[in-house]
């Protein structure tokens, strides 16, 4: 390894400079630079299409890139592949488990690509299953799982090479509430074990929850990078209040409405006023007669930060 790596090594686990993926004229990502401190939990937010799986990819040494430089623990994924496969952990988008499989085979089978051996696959199994809370079903095929138990075992089976670091691409998109928070639960274990994470998500909460810091991604482009409340703090207020005066009369309020907050978004279904004190803002809307349909009040999110940045929501 060169001077130069371990130098990276030593401050990060990944680094991107002006990473770019063309497709034809396409730049699905567009010169993105970031990089990733050992333990930290890094998170790329985007809506759809922003290029985060495809930087993942590259990450995973998957996909070729157009050109940038990439270093992953130091080693270039392209030309170090193995090497670097070695040392991650890799949850797909999509949970692609053998789904004729019992659960526990399932973590032994993919031990095996690795070329570990059976004496050291079969205890790491039945310890992982119990990491993901999956004992129980060991011996259970993976078509009769649920979707959180399926997301579970992929992340167990993401485990297996005792990875330092765990390429996660939406971990939680389909689930429910209670098995996001399992999930969640299981991913701060990790993190606590001192494993990198690195998560793509276009859930501003999950961003929040799971994040030391992040970039925000747009059009294979990054337009911006902190931890949440950070970016929070720069690009919003600390509260938000949210009014709703039905869709007949909601953009014909914001002029009544312009000179209260510093900034107001319009939404198709509501109005969102930005406040360091909401709920001053909301009484003030009311002593002015206004009454919305519905109001409240609530802390600002990167959701906040997002529409502030693109002038779009996350979630189309
Ligand atoms: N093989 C391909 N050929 C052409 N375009 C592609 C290809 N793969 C991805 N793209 C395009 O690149 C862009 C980024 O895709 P990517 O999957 O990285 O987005 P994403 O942020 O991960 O979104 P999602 O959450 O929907 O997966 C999209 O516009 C996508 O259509």
């Amino acid at each position: 390894m060169s001077e130069a790596g371990f130098r990276l090594l030593d401050v990060s686990v990944i680094h991107a400079s002006e990473l770019r993926k063309n497709y034809g004229d396409f730049a699905a990502v567009d010169g993105i630079s970031f990089d990733v401190a050992p333990g930290e939990s890094f998170g790329l937010l985007g809506p759809n299409g922003a290029g985060k799986s495809t930087t993942m990819r590259m990450i995973g040494g998957t996909l070729l890139r157009t050109s940038g430089t990439l270093e992953v623990l130091g080693l270039d994924p392209e030309t170090r592949g193995p090497e670097v496969r070695a040392s991650l952990g890799v949850v797909p988008q999509s949970d692609n488990l053998d789904e004729e499989l019992r659960a526990r085979d399932n973590l032994i089978v993919y031990g095996r690509y690795f070329g570990l051996p059976l004496s050291y696959l079969k205890p790491k199994a039945d310890e992982l299953l119990e990491f993901a809370q999956l004992t129980e079903k060991a011996n259970a095929k993976v078509n009769s799982l649920s979707g959180g138990m399926k997301r579970r075992l992929t992340i167990a089976r993401g485990l297996v090479n005792e990875p330092r670091v765990l390429l996660l691409d939406e971990p939680t998109t389909g689930l429910d509430p209670q098995a996001r928070h399992i999930l969640w639960d299981r991913l701060f274990r990790l993190k606590e074990q001192g494993v990198t994470l690195v998560v793509t998500t276009h859930f501003m909460d999950e961003a929040e929850q799971l994040c030391d810091r992040l970039v925000v991604m747009d059009h294979g482009q990054i337009v911006a990078e902190g931890s949440p409340s950070s970016l929070i703090k720069q690009y919003s207020s600390r509260e938000v209040a949210e009014v709703r005066f039905g869709s007949e009369r909601n953009a014909a309020m914001v002029d009544e409405l312009r000179d209260l907050a510093g900034r107001i978004e319009v939404l198709p279904d509501r109005i969102l006023m930005y406040a360091d004190d909401g709920e001053g803002l909301l009484e003030e809307v009311h002593r002015r007669g206004l009454n919305p349909v519905t109001s409240l009040v609530r802390r600002s999110s990167l959701e906040d930060v997002f529409l502030r940045l693109t002038g779009r929501s996350l979630i189309d």
